[in-house]
């Protein structure tokens, strides 16, 4: 009777292993087909033996029975937003500001954290022991809605993280996104069914995750980014924002590249260029880059006003004329 047990052991991390590689390395280590071979017989494994069917199971990713209706969530730590900046004098006055509050030498310089600002919606997955138990939107900062077992069904996001001594609690604040190219399939795939087009890859994911029925939630191409953190418990927290993201790499959470460390206002505003030049080309929508204090100890000292960081700004790009179809 063992020897099933070890084969389904076998397959989960088998396949738990390909879907890492799949969409949080963007670099697949199986072709397609032996993947669904893999998985229909893990599947099978488990109809036949249902004690097999863990929390971690990749056939998690098919979805269950439709819910009757979204359950609300409370954020141990409340998702905040981030305030805005649109022109340079805007982004070297929060860097000013910054200086101010930290009470900073006039010659020495502020090291900031730089990354891409998504255009897709915030999400809370909480990891107990290092297995997803529960994931939530953002809502208005304090409540969200449950949407576990949609989330479930995004292979982006591990249901176990790799790691053998996971925190106790850990909150990793993210986007869910849809990539371009994913967005204009599935609008191909509406219009063949005559079923209404999503206006941009934004809505279309949260239209994707607001879904009670999990089973469409898996058919749909979702993306995820992790890029804060909420609730910690049982580790240490990382000493900058940097090397949180680094950790999150470790952990199996996938990280977009497109981040760097710099120093002042000067480098805020030449990677902030850097991105405006390569936006068209990246295979995702972002409405701006979010610059960061990279050390925590000075983003306790900055701390928020009112509902946003001090440490962090938006930087936005002018708006666009609508998604082109
Ligand atoms: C609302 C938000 C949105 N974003 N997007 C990124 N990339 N980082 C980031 N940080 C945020 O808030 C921080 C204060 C965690």
């Amino acid at each position: 009777a063992a020897e099933w047990r070890l084969r389904a052991a076998w397959l989960a991390t088998e396949l738990n292993r390909h879907n890492h590689s799949y969409y949080v390395l963007d670099n697949p280590s199986i072709p397609d087909a032996e993947y669904d071979l893999l998985f229909r017989e893990l599947q099978a494994l488990e109809q036949a033996h249902p004690e097999l069917n863990t929390p971690d199971s990749p056939t998690q990713r098919v979805g269950a029975a439709p819910l009757p209706q979204f359950e609300q969530v409370t954020h141990s730590i409340p998702m905040l937003s981030l305030g805005n900046g649109f022109e340079d004098n805007d982004i070297v006055e929060f860097d000013r500001r910054v200086r101010d509050g930290l009470d900073t030498q006039v010659d020495s310089e502020i090291e900031y954290a730089a990354e891409l600002k998504f255009d897709g919606l915030a999400i809370n997955l909480r990891y107990e022991d290092g297995v997803l138990v529960q994931a939530a939107t953002r809502g208005d900062g304090t409540t969200g809605e449950n949407v576990t077992s949609n989330i479930r069904t995004v292979r982006a996001i591990p249901l176990r993280l790799h790691t053998k001594q996971p925190p106790k609690v850990l909150d990793v604040r993210g986007e869910v996104l849809m990539f371009k190219e994913d967005f204009a399939r599935l609008n191909a795939r509406q219009r063949e069914a005559e079923m209404k087009e999503f206006a941009n890859p934004r809505n279309a994911a949260a239209g994707s995750l607001r879904q009670l029925d999990s089973r469409i939630t898996a058919q749909r191409i979702l993306r995820f980014f992790a890029y804060g953190i909420g609730t910690l418990e049982g580790a240490a927290m990382p000493a900058s924002h940097s090397a949180l993201l680094d950790w999150y790499s470790e952990l199996g959470l996938p990280v977009c590249k497109e981040r760097s460390v710099v120093k002042g206002a000067a480098g805020l505003l030449e990677f902030f260029r850097g991105i405006g030049s390569k936006r068209p080309q990246l295979p995702y929508e972002i409405d701006g880059v979010v610059y960061k204090v990279n050390r925590l100890l000075q983003q306790q000292t900055l701390g928020f006003v009112s509902r946003a960081p001090r440490f962090a700004l938006a930087h936005k790009f002018p708006a666009e004329e609508a998604t082109t179809q």
